[in-house]
C-alpha cells in the first residue's frame, strides 16, 4: 500500500552547523499510530517541523498523501494537522474563534457543524465562549488539538501530547487518538514516555542524534524487549559448563559463582523446567535464585546509549 507519509534520505543541518537529522528514511502507513521516541535533542521536533513545512530540509524528499512538501506545499500541508508542544494563540481570543480561524487558514469554507463536533469531542464545547487565558492548562492543550483538527487533516502530528499533563487528561488524549484512528486519521506522535508508546502505538521508531536507529512493530518490539533474567547462585563455583547445558545459552557470572539465564516473558515456554532438570543431572546445586525484569525504560535507555 502507498504510504501516506514518505520520508526519503532526509538530512538537516541548521545554520549553526548542527547536524540535526542524518539520512532519515521512513514510511508511515495510512491509518497507523506511529510513535517516535528519542532523548532530548534527538531531532524529533526537527523531523516533524520539516514535514509540516516549518523548517526547510537540507536534503531529501518528503511526500504527504503523494504531494511533495516543497513543490506541492499547499496540497501537502492541507492534509496535516500539527499539535505543537506549546500554545502560541492570542490569550484574549475565544475558543470558538481561534479554532474556526485555524480552519480558515487552509482556505476551507466555514463549517460550524464540524467545529462544534471537534469541540464536543474534546469536551471544550461548554468553554467555546471562554478566552484562552481563562482556561486550565489541560484545556489549553485540548484547544491546540481542536485547532489542529479544524481543517479535517488526514495526518495528525502530536509533539509530546502528554508532557506534564495529569493521568486523567493523558487517558483522554489516548482515547481521542484511538477515535481519530477509527476515523481513518494517521497519527504520528513524539514522546518521552515509553508507557505512552506501549499504550498507543502500532509501530515505534527510535531516533538518536538525528538517526533512526530502530523501527519496529510494537508487538514485535515488546516481544523482543520483554526479557527476564533468572540468576542462580551456586553452591560451588563452576569453571566451564558441561556440554549437557550448552543448549540453554547460560552466562556464567563473576567468579563462576552464578549462572544467568535470560528468557522471554511472552514465550509460551520459558525453558526453566528443562534447565533445572539438566542442572540437577549435571550435579550443579544452587543455594538461592532471583529473577529480574528489565523495564522498557531501561531497555530504551540501553538502546539509545549502546549506539553512542
Ligand atoms: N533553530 C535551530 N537552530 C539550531 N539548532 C537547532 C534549532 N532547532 C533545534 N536545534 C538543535 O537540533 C537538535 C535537535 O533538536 P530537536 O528540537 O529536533 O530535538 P527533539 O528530539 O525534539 O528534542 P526534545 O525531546 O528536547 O524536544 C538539538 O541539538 C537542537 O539544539
Amino acid at each position: 500500500m502507498q504510504p501516506i507519509v514518505s520520508i526519503a534520505n532526509l538530512s538537516k543541518v541548521y545554520a549553526s552547523g548542527l547536524h540535526a537529522l542524518r539520512g532519515v528514511t521512513l514510511d508511515i502507513a495510512k491509518g497507523e499510530i506511529f510513535a517516535l521516541l528519542g532523548p532530548n535533542g534527538a531531532g524529533k521536533s526537527t523531523l516533524i517541523n520539516i514535514v509540516c513545512g516549518i523548517v526547510t530540509p537540507s536534503e531529501g524528499m518528503i511526500r504527504v498523501g503523494g504531494h511533495d512538501i516543497q513543490s506541492q506545499y499547499r496540497a501537502a500541508r492541507r492534509m496535516i494537522g500539527l499539535v505543537p508542544q506549546e500554545l502560541t494563540t492570542d490569550a484574549f481570543e475565544k475558543v470558538w474563534d481561534t479554532v474556526s480561524f485555524s480552519r480558515g487558514l487552509f482556505g476551507l469554507p466555514r463549517d460550524p457543524g464540524h467545529i462544534e463536533r471537534v469541540l464536543k469531542d474534546l469536551a471544550l464545547y461548554e468553554k467555546r465562549e471562554s478566552r484562552i487565558m481563562q482556561l486550565s492548562g489541560g484545556m489549553k492543550r485540548r484547544v491546540l488539538i481542536a485547532k489542529a483538527l479544524a481543517h479535517e487533516p488526514k495526518v495528525l502530528f502530536l509533539d509530546e501530547p502528554t508532557a506534564g499533563v495529569d493521568v486523567e487528561l493523558r487517558q483522554d488524549m489516548w482515547r481521542l487518538v484511538r477515535r481519530l484512528r477509527e476515523q481513518g486519521v494517521t497519527v504520528i506522535l513524539t514522546t518521552h514516555y515509553i508507557e505512552e508508546a506501549e499504550e498507543m502505538a502500532d509501530r515505534v521508531g527510535v531516533i538518536r542524534k538525528g538517526e533512526i536507529i530502530l523501527v519496529e512493530e510494537k508487538v514485535e518490539l515488546m516481544r523482543k524487549l520483554g526479557k527476564k533474567q533468572l540468576t542462580l547462585h551456586l553452591r560451588e563455583p563452576v569453571g566451564t559448563l558441561p556440554e549437557s547445558l550448552a543448549r540453554h545459552a547460560l552466562q556464567v557470572g563473576e567468579g563462576g559463582r552464578s549462572l544467568i539465564y535470560t528468557y522471554e516473558t511472552r514465550g509460551e515456554r520459558t525453558g526453566i523446567t528443562g534447565l533445572l532438570g539438566d542442572l540437577a543431572d549435571a550435579g550443579i546445586a544452587f543455594t538461592d535464585l532471583d529473577t529480574s525484569q528489565s523495564s522498557l525504560e531501561d531497555i530504551f535507555v540501553d538502546l539509545v546509549r549502546e549506539r553512542a
